[in-house]
C-alpha cells in the first residue's frame, strides 16, 4: 500500500506552474530519489507534501487518510519528518539540544536523552554532542537536521539535497545511513548527486517543468532518453 499518494498536485505561483498535475505514489518502506533539472518543482512539490505550501489543486493523501489541508505541524504529528536546503538548526544551542527540541515533539523524560543519543550515533556526530551547533561545519549541520529528523522516529523521512556541501567521505556514510535507516522508514529524498541517487534509491522520479517525466529503478532512469534531453535543455 502506498504510504503517500498525490492527485492531481498542481502549484502555480503568479501564473508560473511550478507544479502541474502530479500523481505520485510512494510504498512503504521505499527509498524514492525525487529528481529533474534545476527549476523542475521538486522543492515545491515536496512542500505540499509537506504542509509547507499550499497548492492550487490536488490533493495528497498519508497513510490513506486526506491531508491536503492539514497543517504541518500535525503531518509531523503523523509521523513525516523533513529537512530542508535552509538549515533549521538553532546556531546557539549545542547539537545535542538542537536534537532534543526535535525529540520533545514526540517524547519527554529519560527518553529524550537516549533518543537524542540513538540519533546522534546514526548520523555519526555522537563526538559533537556539546559542540555549538553554529559552529558544525555545513556538511555536519546537515547530518544534524538528519538527526533532528530521525529522532522523530518518523514513517517518512523526506530529505531535501542532503548531500549538498557534504565532503566524499561523507557522502559515502551517508549512503551507508540511507540503507540501513531504508529497514525501518520509508524515505523520500530530492537528490542531485547521482551516484547517491544510483546506490541508495530503489526507484526514482523524475520531474521537469513540473510534471512527472519519468519513474523507474535507478538503472531504468539512467538510460531514459527523456531524461537526458531533460537534463541537457536545461543545462
Ligand atoms: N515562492 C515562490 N514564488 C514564485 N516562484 C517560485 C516560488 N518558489 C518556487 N518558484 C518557482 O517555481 C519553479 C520551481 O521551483 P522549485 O524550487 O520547486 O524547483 P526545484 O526543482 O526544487 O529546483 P532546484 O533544484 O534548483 O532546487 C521555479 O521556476 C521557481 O523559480
Amino acid at each position: 500500500m502506498s504510504l503517500l499518494t498525490t492527485r492531481g498536485l498542481s502549484k502555480s505561483f503568479e501564473g508560473l506552474q511550478a507544479v502541474n498535475d502530479v500523481d505520485f505514489d510512494l510504498p512503504q518502506g521505499e527509498v524514492r530519489a525525487l529528481i529533474g533539472p534545476n527549476g523542475a518543482g521538486k522543492t515545491t512539490l515536496v512542500g505540499m507534501i509537506c504542509g509547507r505550501i499550499p497548492p492550487t489543486s490536488g490533493s495528497v493523501s498519508f497513510d490513506g487518510c486526506d491531508i491536503t489541508t492539514l497543517p504541518a505541524h500535525k503531518r509531523i504529528g503523523l509521523g513525516m519528518a523533513y529537512t530542508f536546503q535552509i538549515t533549521s538548526i538553532f546556531a546557539g544551542l549545542d547539537v545535542a539540544e538542537n536534537v532534543a527540541l526535535a525529540a520533545r515533539r514526540r517524547m519527554s523524560g529519560d527518553a529524550v536523552e537516549e533518543a537524542v543519543m540513538a540519533a546522534l550515533t546514526r548520523v555519526g556526530l555522537s563526538d559533537r554532542i556539546n559542540q555549538e551547533a553554529g559552529d558544525l561545519s555545513y556538511g555536519h549541520q546537515r547530518l544534524l537536521e538528519i538527526a533532528m529528523g530521525l529522532v522523530q522516529a518518523p514513517r517518512l523521512l523526506i530529505l531535501d539535497e542532503p548531500t549538498q556541501g557534504l565532503a566524499e567521505a561523507e557522502i559515502a556514510a551517508f549512503k551507508t545511513l540511507i540503507r540501513e535507516l531504508s529497514d525501518n522508514t520509508t524515505i523520500l529524498l530530492i537528490e542531485h548527486n547521482m551516484s547517491v541517487v544510483m546506490e541508495t534509491a530503489d526507484r526514482v522520479s523524475v520531474l521537469s517543468f513540473g510534471e512527472m517525466l519519468a519513474e523507474g529503478t535507478p538503472a531504468e532512469i539512467h538510460a531514459n532518453a527523456d531524461v537526458q534531453a531533460a537534463y541537457l535543455g536545461t543545462g
